[in-house]
């Protein structure tokens, strides 16, 4: 974003026209979701402070009610002449009384360290206090390039985020504290790799389609047959054409479609994992971390299919994830939830660049689990996923993803495609469902996409 704003001003628009246009943005909305109750504009010291004081302005001339507080005054450019330009008076902001429609203009994406105690106080005080709540770009107190709290206040009714989506708008605390996203565009072109995600466009089987074109997944399982059998069940109702369940022991249970076999030692399952008709294999799901679980991670790891690996298989990998599978000769997928993630990879930085170079280093697709999931491959492409239903916080649900990814990877579709599918269906199974039921809501999130 900053350097879209660089290109901007080096393709001759002026840093007032480009803060004019924030303001105007803001203003638009704060009148909409206000309807002309009186408004207390709250405005810092850099530019944020300046679009606070645009968008007092344009307001006060629609005919609002409008109060400005601030804390210390823009000293240069064009938010000391949005200041300047805004005759009336300037209260402080510790001696300021609320109003039922505020506006946070105090800091935005340049918030460098953490809120002062009396501020963060005072702005949650006015927040609480208004029935309407916006913020200019950002939350005060979130910090831009992580979404790690600073102080930021809860209960901000909607957020106007400026030219584009921070990540700060779809990670960590922002997911909670940013209220309803709105996008304003102010003409920056701010192009990037980086995308959050979208319904995926998915299509029906074509009229020459045969089970084994539309997917065979085999799910290796272990010690703990309920985790596999719903990863297997996963990638049926995800589309797959076929599907394995390679158990230690004889094992059975609905649906029939699964097709169970019995596979103890490594030289069984290598055997089975060099079907070339295998589109995906899953390992983690109920494997368990003993010697038998490790040989069946070697197997899989060494095989020439793509592999999704999950639950205690990453953890058996721990922190020689990024070595052993830098030498596999197909794809591999890993689906950490942030536990695992760590005991596999550094986590440092943001959400968003720890997992790209985890993907980087491994040169595998790495899916992020969490609220807000990021999925980066190991090109360097990113997606996240946020704002994810928190019923999903249940055992299973993982076991499920493990499945549905492997379901639409071997039908030649995305992580992206499995990770939206799975917050859809969890949508649509409601409050408190069972992994179960969440299986039984997939095929219907699919509907929803062709
Ligand atoms: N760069 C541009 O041309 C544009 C910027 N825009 C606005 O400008 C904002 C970014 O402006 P700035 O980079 O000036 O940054 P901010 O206005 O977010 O804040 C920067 C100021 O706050 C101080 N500061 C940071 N953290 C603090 C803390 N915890 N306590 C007290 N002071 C603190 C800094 O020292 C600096 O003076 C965007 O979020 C957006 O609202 C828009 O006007 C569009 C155009
Ligand atoms: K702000």
């Amino acid at each position: 974003m900053r350097a879209a704003e660089q290109r901007c001003f080096g393709a001759g628009v002026s840093q007032s026209e480009l803060m004019e246009r924030a303001s105007l943005a803001v203003a638009r909305e704060v009148a909409r979701l206000g309807a002309g109750q009186p408004v207390l504009v709250l405005a810092g010291p850099g530019n944020n402070g300046g679009d606070a004081y645009g968008v007092a302005r344009f307001l006060r001339d629609w005919g609002h009610d409008v109060a400005v507080a601030s804390i210390g005054r823009p000293a240069s450019g064009a938010a000391a002449e949005n200041a300047a330009a805004w005759h009336d008076e300037v209260e402080s902001l510790e001696q300021v009384s609320p109003r039922p429609v505020l506006v946070d203009g105090l800091f935005g994406t340049g918030m460098s360290r953490a809120l002062d105690a009396p501020v963060a106080a005072q702005l949650a005080r006015l927040v609480a206090a208004a029935s309407v709540s916006v913020a200019i770009d950002l939350p005060s107190g979130i910090e831009t390039d992580t979404g790690l709290d600073l102080g930021a206040p809860g209960g901000i009714t909607a957020t106007v985020a400026l030219g584009a989506l921070k990540p700060a708008h779809l990670l960590g605390a922002g997911l909670s504290k940013c209220g309803h996203v709105l996008l304003a565009d102010i003409g920056v072109e701010a192009a990037t790799e980086w995308r959050s995600i979208a319904r995926p466009r998915l299509e029906a089987p074509g009229p020459q389609a045969h089970k084994y074109g539309r997917g065979l997944v085999v799910v290796v399982a272990g010690s703990m047959a309920g985790a596999s059998r719903l990863a297997a069940r996963a990638a049926l109702h995800g589309g797959a054409g076929y599907v394995i369940l390679a158990a230690p022991e004889p094992a059975s249970g609905a649906p029939d479609a699964i097709v169970h076999r019995t596979i103890d030692g490594r030289d069984a399952l290598a055997e089975l994992l060099a079907d070339p008709r295998i589109g995906a294999v899953v390992i983690g799901p109920g494997l368990g971390r003993d010697e038998a679980a490790m040989n069946r991670l070697e197997v899989a790891i060494g095989c020439e299919r793509d592999l999704v690996i999950d639950g205690d298989a990453l953890s058996l990998l721990g922190k020689t994830a990024a070595e052993r599978l830098g030498t596999r000769k197909a794809s591999t997928l890993l689906t950490p939830h942030s536990g695992e993630f760590a005991r596999m990879f550094e986590a440092a930085g943001s959400k968003i660049e720890a997992t790209l170079a985890a993907a980087k280093s491994s040169g595998a697709t790495v899916i992020h689990k969490g609220a807000d999931t990021v999925i980066a491959s190991a090109g360097g492409k990113v997606v996240v996923a946020s704002a994810a239903p928190s019923w999903l916080s249940t055992a299973g649900t993982g076991d499920v993803l493990a499945g549905l990814v492997a379901a639409r990877h071997a039908a030649g579709g995305s992580a992206d495609e499995a990770v939206w599918l799975h917050s859809r269906a969890a949508r649509r199974a409601g409050p408190a469902f069972a992994a179960d039921d969440l299986i039984a809501q997939i095929p219907a999130a699919m509907g929803e996409c062709l």
